[in-house]
């Protein structure tokens, strides 16, 4: 579970006095997540996630997030809302974290995605890119190509606990990764992390993405790419053909991809896998034994990198030649 930081009853019902949502009635921790310490709070006027920021969010990122939220609830698309402090501003301190509290998206995550979910996490991925194409900041992602050698590097020494000859086959993608990774491809806010424990349903209809803290200004269509990562693999690790058709095809309907962007796209993937592997790698060797936190499997993407490696072309993932299209621009 993600509580990294205890909070008491008492320091919370002060800290909510900068809020004008009421008296707190209950509140508790819960138990999803790795990155953040997230506690669902029930005051006299509804329900609201307080978030602690950890330790990979950055305190002077939170604006651009907590921005990002305000600018694309604006432009109609639903993800929480961050609620404004009495004076004016959106970040607090609690038990010596940066601190907000954010409106609470109705919905539940799927565990067992289907097609149906598949082309509308695709469709919802463009319409949030596009809604992001106006918004005023930017954001370096620090979980990109450069980043990768280095973080690699923090795990390489004992990258072998976790699986034989990783140090070799992590080191041939890296490199691999370095000299094709594409330049000049459309770019804008990305989520970065669209997996579906981010994504909320009622039923089959998107009700809203949440977890907005690695969204960043990267290449659009990396975003698709950890989306066909994230969501069409089944659990034994074979790609599912039909959700990556599904995905795909709810994104072009909104955004076609550009043909630069579908002839990308295999190393987007390739690259997108990297990445995950990587700070799920970390954390595996890291996190110490009998922490609150469910340590998520690094060999799981390293069995996708290895189907990706295999990849020659975006058809292979599911993209129709109708939904490229010639001159698509961002
Ligand atoms: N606005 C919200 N409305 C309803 N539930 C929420 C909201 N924000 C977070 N949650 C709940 O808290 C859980 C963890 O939130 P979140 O995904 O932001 O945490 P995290 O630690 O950043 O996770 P991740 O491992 O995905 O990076 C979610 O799975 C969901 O159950
Ligand atoms: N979605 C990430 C965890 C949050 O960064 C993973 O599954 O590795």
């Amino acid at each position: 579970m993600a509580v990294y930081t205890d909070i008491n009853e008492i320091e919370l019902s002060a800290f909510l006095e900068n809020y004008e949502i009421g008296r707190l009635t209950s509140y508790k921790g819960i138990a999803e997540g790795v990155e953040n310490s997230n506690y669902l709070l029930h005051t006299s006027t509804g329900s609201f996630i307080l978030t602690l920021y950890e330790k990979r969010t950055n305190r002077e990122d939170l604006p651009f997030f907590l921005g990002l939220m305000q600018h694309l609830a604006k432009r109609g698309l639903d993800c929480p809302q961050p609620v404004v402090r009495r004076d004016g501003t959106m970040i607090g301190e609690l038990a010596g974290r940066p601190a907000a509290i954010v409106t609470f998206l109705e919905g539940m995550w799927m565990r067992r995605p289907t097609v149906v979910h598949c082309e509308a996490v695709g469709e919802g991925l463009a319409r949030m890119h596009l809604a992001g194409a106006d918004f005023p900041m930017q954001r370096r992602n620090g979980l990109s190509l450069a980043d990768w050698r280095p973080l690699w590097n923090l795990s390489r020494d004992r990258a072998e606990e976790v699986e034989t000859d990783l140090v070799a086959e992590a080191e041939s993608d890296l490199a691999y990764l370095e000299q094709n990774w594409p330049a000049g491809l459309p770019q804008g806010v990305i989520h970065a992390d669209l997996f579906p424990d981010n994504v909320f349903f009622l039923g089959d209809k998107l009700s809203g993405f949440i977890d907005f803290y690695f969204a960043c200004t990267d290449i659009l269509a990396y975003d698709v790419a950890i989306c066909l990562n994230a969501w069409c693999f089944e659990k034994d690790f074979s790609y599912n053909r039909t959700k990556g058709a599904a995905l795909l095809r709810g994104y072009t309907r909104i955004r076609p991809l550009s043909q630069a962007e579908a002839d990308a796209l295999p190393v987007l993937a390739r690259g997108a896998a990297m990445r995950f592997m990587l700070t799920r790698l970390y954390d595996w060797l890291n996190t110490p034994e009998g922490s609150f936190v469910t340590k998520k499997d690094p060999m799981e993407y390293v069995r996708r990198m290895r189907f990706h490696r295999q990849i020659a072309s975006a058809v292979e993932y599911g993209l129709e030649p109708e939904q490229v299209k010639a001159g698509a621009a961002a």
